[in-house]
């Protein structure tokens, strides 16, 4: 707040000359907000100073509105009383001396008594015609250069006071109203003599028409006076003052990631302005533009920031520079064969529209020449939709052209940036962006001098379109809207792993995995801008909910991206994969119940996957942290030909067999392997043999054989009185495991043999799994804790086969799994990993 404005933007002090300010209200919002004002333009140290204001924050609005209740014969007088008191009380604060204070007061006061008289007039007459309309608007610029040039005065500053009704003249133009540049200069040039002052206070807004009435110069007034008078001083610079860090690479409203742009070329300040950036109005820099003059966008409230410098050179950055979106619009077309090689159906296009004065925000026409689009605005469609059907009725009657058709609730997307122009693969870049968020897009146009790619999408389509664009140009992270559904053991290990993770990806891989939403089997929290803190805290306050409302919740964020992490072991959760899938949600698990289940199940999750962008991840359902499934995709997709399968794919089991030496109960070791994590939320699971055969029928699916768990023959290792009941029981009554085990191990032992639970899918198809005795120096007598060994036979490997090994098991090897196989969707969704 206290940085001048040579500290905070030094300028070459020997070739400044005059450095022209614009103020926007909320600059000037209150007293306190004045009193900032003069302390930037007290300390800039620049020979000569032209500050332009609007009026106080709300005051143009209020004048509007004292005028339309005056019209309207309603009682003005007390909004008229709250504004006088609102000036008077500034008044107070920011002059204190006596005898100015009073002359301060006393000239508010008259000010306020002509406005009254004004209102009085509309009243009685009912309306208040254009003249009083537009004296009454700008009066609230009047007032508020009087109350910063008194302020000024009050601390010994010699500015004097510019009211530009006295110099400014201007007409009414096609595009908003022209300045009478001669006629303005030669006023300003008479002021200037009785107003030699280095430094000046002028209103904004305001100005004189040419038949010497006050006027005012429309939406976006005072930055045009801004310009106006940068160039009537001759200034070497424009600083327009406002309550953001200068120009965003997008709406911050609808992209809270948006960035401030360091600069801008005029004419990219142009398009981004005119499709939607609110900082700055095209007409605001053709004065600025004819004479090179560069506008500097700052922050009163940060004047530390640099802002954005908008010149001719426009300085470096990506190709895209800002995106805008533009809300509010329909399509309308035309489309027949009596359309191709016609020449003038074009003009005919334009001229019917012309000639119904509706303006066309985009124009689209295939080079087939079978159709032409345009875009309005969507109140203007109906009317467009008539001027087009009459301008064509003789070839709708004919049947040449298929009538006119209207899509309503459109948005148009732009990309802007100077650095597009000859640069291959933007567009590309934008299109694949928008692809993989789900945006269809409905109309497309880029003008020749490659600035701007501006594309139609539907209204319910457009945030999420403009955010998958924004971190498509790295204007932002790639943000991605994340649901756990299962926070167990794996699942927590995984929370713990994102957290601890989240600030590096953010910094390094311009990568947001956001937390909205987790889901255990009885709580579901859900959230609005991602569980930063402690996911536990979250979930414990969090009452029962379903899964429906969790995809719902992630669809709805107008995120790019929505994955659902399911680390729970529930089939139920597994039967939803196909229509999160469907629906365009990236499903993500070590769950083996989706892609191990029931062949019509894993066929309609291949099928949703097939038909559109959604993926499905599931590594670390085989091997835990193991590149198992992605090596033999590799093997696979370089044309080689899997022969067998054969190995060790149960973490639990391989520890239980390499840690059981006789010498202690087997139940033992599976209750502590339960409690390392190892073990599926059922031990049971493991025992069967279950787990490792829906890892070998994965597998064979995976080099696309249709193998089912009931096909595979599996040995079991729990007795059959212990296969009932409920987890609890059967932990309880571990112990009956014991005697079968110790017989076995010692008919081994015996025979210098070891036990290994081994999994083999052969050449001929046949898949089983079982628990077999091995010679003691076989390759799997020699693994170490939870290792699983898998050796790859095919036609490459054939001699020698290919082997993964290592940790298959346990909460954070898996979680680490599940977490590589969400980086690399990223990585495909276009995050930089
Ligand atoms: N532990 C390991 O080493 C490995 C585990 N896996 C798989 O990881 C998954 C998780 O295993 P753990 O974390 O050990 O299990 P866990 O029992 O510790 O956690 C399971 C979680 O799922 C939740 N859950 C269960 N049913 C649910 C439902 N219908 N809706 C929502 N949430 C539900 C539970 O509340 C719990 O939070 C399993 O599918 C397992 O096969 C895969 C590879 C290795
Ligand atoms: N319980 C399983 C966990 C991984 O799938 C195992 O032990 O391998």
């Amino acid at each position: 707040m206290n940085a001048s404005l040579s500290e905070a933007r030094p300028s070459p002090a020997a070739a400044l000359r005059t450095r022209a300010h614009k103020f926007g209200g909320s600059s000037l919002a209150d007293a306190g907000r004045i009193r900032h004002v003069a302390d930037l333009l007290l300390a800039a140290d620049e020979p000569g100073q032209v500050a332009v204001v609007s009026a106080m924050q709300g005051v143009t609005n209020a004048l509007i509105a004292l005028a339309g209740s005056a019209a309207g014969g309603r009682d003005w007088r007390p909004d008229w009383q709250a504004l006088r008191q609102r000036h008077a009380d500034a008044a107070r604060e920011l002059v204190g001396d006596r005898e100015r204070g009073d002359a301060l007061q006393a000239w508010l006061q008259a000010q306020f008594d002509q406005l009254a008289s004004l209102l009085q007039a509309v009243a009685v007459l009912g309306t208040p015609g254009q003249a009083a309309h537009e004296r009454i608007q700008g009066l609230g610029e009047v007032w508020s250069a009087r109350l910063l040039c008194s302020h000024l005065r009050e601390r010994g500053a010699e500015h004097a006071l510019l009211d530009a009704r006295d110099v400014l003249v201007v007409r009414p133009g096609e595009l908003g109203v022209a300045v009478d540049w001669p006629r303005s200069a030669a006023n300003l040039a008479r002021w200037r003599e009785t107003h030699p002052q280095a430094r000046v206070v002028a209103t904004g807004f305001i100005a004189s028409g040419e038949d010497g009435l006050p006027t005012v110069l429309g939406r976006n007034g005072s930055d045009y006076s801004g310009a106006i008078f940068a160039a009537l001083f001759d200034a070497d610079e424009l600083h327009i003052w406002t309550d953001v860090d200068g120009v965003l690479s997008a709406d911050p409203r609808l992209v809270p990631e948006a960035v401030p742009l360091p600069a801008l070329s005029y004419r990219e300040a142009c398009e981004l302005a005119y499709f939607g950036a609110k900082v700055i109005h095209p007409q605001t820099m053709t004065p600025a533009i004819a004479r090179g003059l560069p506008i500097l966008i700052r922050n009163s409230f940060r004047p530390e920031h640099p802002g954005t410098r908008i010149d001719a050179a426009g300085g470096a950055g990506g190709p895209v520079k800002g995106l805008t979106l533009n809300a509010g619009l329909a399509l309308v077309s035309l489309e027949g064969a009596g359309l191709i090689g016609v020449p003038g159906t074009a003009e005919r296009v334009f001229a019917a529209l012309h000639a119904a004065r509706i303006s066309v925000v985009m124009i689209s026409q295939g080079s087939s020449e079978h159709s032409i689009c345009c875009v309005v605005r969507d109140y203007e469609a109906a009317a467009a939709g008539t001027a087009l059907a009459r301008a064509f009725e003789r070839e709708i009657a004919a049947g040449q052209v298929q009538g006119v058709q209207q899509v309503a609730g459109i948005s148009v997307l732009a990309a802007v940036g100077d650095g597009m122009a000859g640069k291959p693969g933007v567009a590309a870049r934008l299109f694949g962006a928008l692809a993989r968020a789900r945006v269809n897009v409905r109309a497309i146009a880029q003008g020749a001098s490659e600035r701007n790619i501006s594309v139609a999408v539907a209204a319910e389509d457009a945030t999420r379109a403009l955010r998958a664009a924004h971190a498509a140009f790295w204007l932002s992270a790639q943000t991605v809207a994340l649901a756990v559904i299962g926070p167990g053991k794996v699942g927590a290990a995984l929370l713990d792993q994102l957290q601890a993770a989240k600030p590096r990806l953010q910094r390094e891989a311009g990568l947001d995995l956001r937390l909205r939403a987790l889901a255990d089997s009885r709580r579901l929290w859900l959230g609005e801008h991602g569980a930063d803190g402690d996911w536990r805290a979250q979930l414990e306050g969090a009452a029962p909910g379903d899964l429906d409302a969790l995809a719902a919740h992630l669809l709805g964020a107008h995120l790019p991206h929505a994955v659902i992490v399911d680390c729970s072991a529930s089939d139920a959760v597994a039967d939803r994969y196909a229509g999160w899938l469907a629906a365009g949600i990236h499903v993500i698990t070590p769950n083996k119940h989706g892609v191990a289940g029931p062949l019509p199940r894993r066929q309609a999750i291949d099928a949703a996957c097939l038909a559109g962008d959604a993926r499905l991840r599931y590594e670390a359902t085989v091997g835990a942290g193991l590149p198992v499934i992605q090596t033999l995709r590799d093997l696979l997709d370089t044309g080689d030909e899997l022969i067998a399968v054969e190995g060790i794919l149960s973490g639990t089991l391989a520890w239980l067999f390499n840690r059981y030496d006789g010498r202690q109960p087997f139940s033992a070791l599976v209750r502590e392997a339960h409690a390392l994590g190892y073990t599926e939320p059922d031990p049971r699971d493991d025992l069967s043999g279950t787990d490792v055969a829906r890892k070998l029928v994965i597998l064979a699916r995976e080099a696309g054989r249709a193998l089912s768990l009931d096909q595979v023959q599996v040995e079991s290792l729990v007795p059959a009185a212990m296969r009932h009941g409920s987890r609890e029981q059967f932990m309880a009554g571990l112990d009956g495991l014991d005697g079968p085990m110790q017989a076995r191990f010692e008919q081994a032992r015996a025979r210098g043999e070891v036990l290994r639970y081994v999994a083999r899918l052969g050449q001929d198809g046949q898949a089983r799994v079982a628990l077999v005795a091995l010679p003691a120096d076989h390759a799997f007598a020699h693994l170490r804790l939870t290792d699983n060994i898998v050796q790859f036979t095919t036609w490459r490997y054939r001699d020698n086969p290919l082997i993964v090994q290592g940790p298959g098991a346990g909460p954070e090897v898996t979680a680490a799994g599940v977490f590589s196989d969400l980086l690399r969707l990223a990585a495909a969704l276009g995050a930089r990993l």
